[in-house]
């Protein structure tokens, strides 16, 4: 069989970009729930975080369905600012009765940051009932952010994380961005998520957004994301693609 080629497109959204976010994210979890019984997801932490807490109670799918795993996290108590986990508790769960805090899977944040990656790489491998080492889960959804670096996740540039090949997790004991102590989803697990949405909202990411989406600057992490077999998608407001011309992702 020929493979499919994968998808991509960019999308620009006026002055935000949380109603297209959020409507993707409903789109793709009725799709995938009306083929399955899970629809597994990762989210990020900053200005990603703080648009699904706003708007994913307000979502007509089966919350009860969903699985919400972290992209990554900040190894910090739960009651710490920069807990990504402890967003979604006080921003969203504290405030909706419809979505069960039991769909999440936090990062266990107690436990030594090695352990902790470890850990939640065997959490995800029995949430998707994988066996066997050699076998990489498949994301139904990724929602990622970009950073002002180019970081994606905690993958942050020149880092040797960016070339790791077996681990799924890893820890970051050194991140150039406060808290140095994180773990994050490594490229193999992203790239083998069946869709990748990157969210890029205000001036501030317009450069960025043009290396990775225009120029496709391999030495930023983003662009390293890649999922040969899924889609990729970016949305963006205006200011944020301000400076891309024309689709970056013409379909021929
Ligand atoms: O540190 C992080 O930063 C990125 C980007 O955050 P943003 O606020 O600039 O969108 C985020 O996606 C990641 O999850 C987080 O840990």
């Amino acid at each position: 069989l020929a493979k499919m080629s994968p998808k991509r497109a960019f999308y620009r959204t006026g002055d935000a970009i949380c109603d297209e976010v959020l409507g993707l994210l409903e789109k793709f979890a009725n799709e995938t729930l009306a083929k399955q019984d899970h629809f597994r997801v990762g989210v990020s932490g900053g200005s990603l975080a703080d648009i699904l807490c706003e708007g994913m109670s307000d979502l007509r799918s089966d919350f009860s369905k969903w699985q919400i795993f972290f992209c990554d996290e900040r190894v910090v108590p739960v009651t710490d600012k920069e807990s990504t986990w402890g967003i979604f508790k006080r921003d969203l769960l504290a405030n909706c009765d419809n979505i069960p805090e039991s769909v999440f899977f936090p990062v266990n944040a107690s436990l030594d940051v090695n352990e902790a990656a470890a850990d939640y790489e065997r959490m995800i491998r029995k949430a998707f009932g994988l066996e066997k080492p050699e076998e990489v889960p498949s994301f139904d959804l990724l929602i990622l952010g970009i950073g002002p670096d180019g970081h994606t996740a905690s993958l942050f540039p020149g880092h040797p994380l960016l070339g790791e090949k077996k681990m799924l997790i890893a820890p970051i004991e050194n991140s150039p961005k406060p808290p140095p102590k994180r773990v994050t989803m490594t490229l193999p697990l992203i790239n083998n998520a069946k869709v990748c949405l990157f969210g890029a909202q205000g001036r501030g990411k317009a450069e960025m957004l043009k290396r990775i989406v225009a120029d496709r600057d391999s030495s930023l992490p983003a662009t390293l994301v890649d999922p040969s077999e899924g889609e990729l998608i970016f949305v963006a407001c205006d200011e944020a693609a301000s400076l891309i011309e024309g689709d970056p992702f013409p379909r021929s």
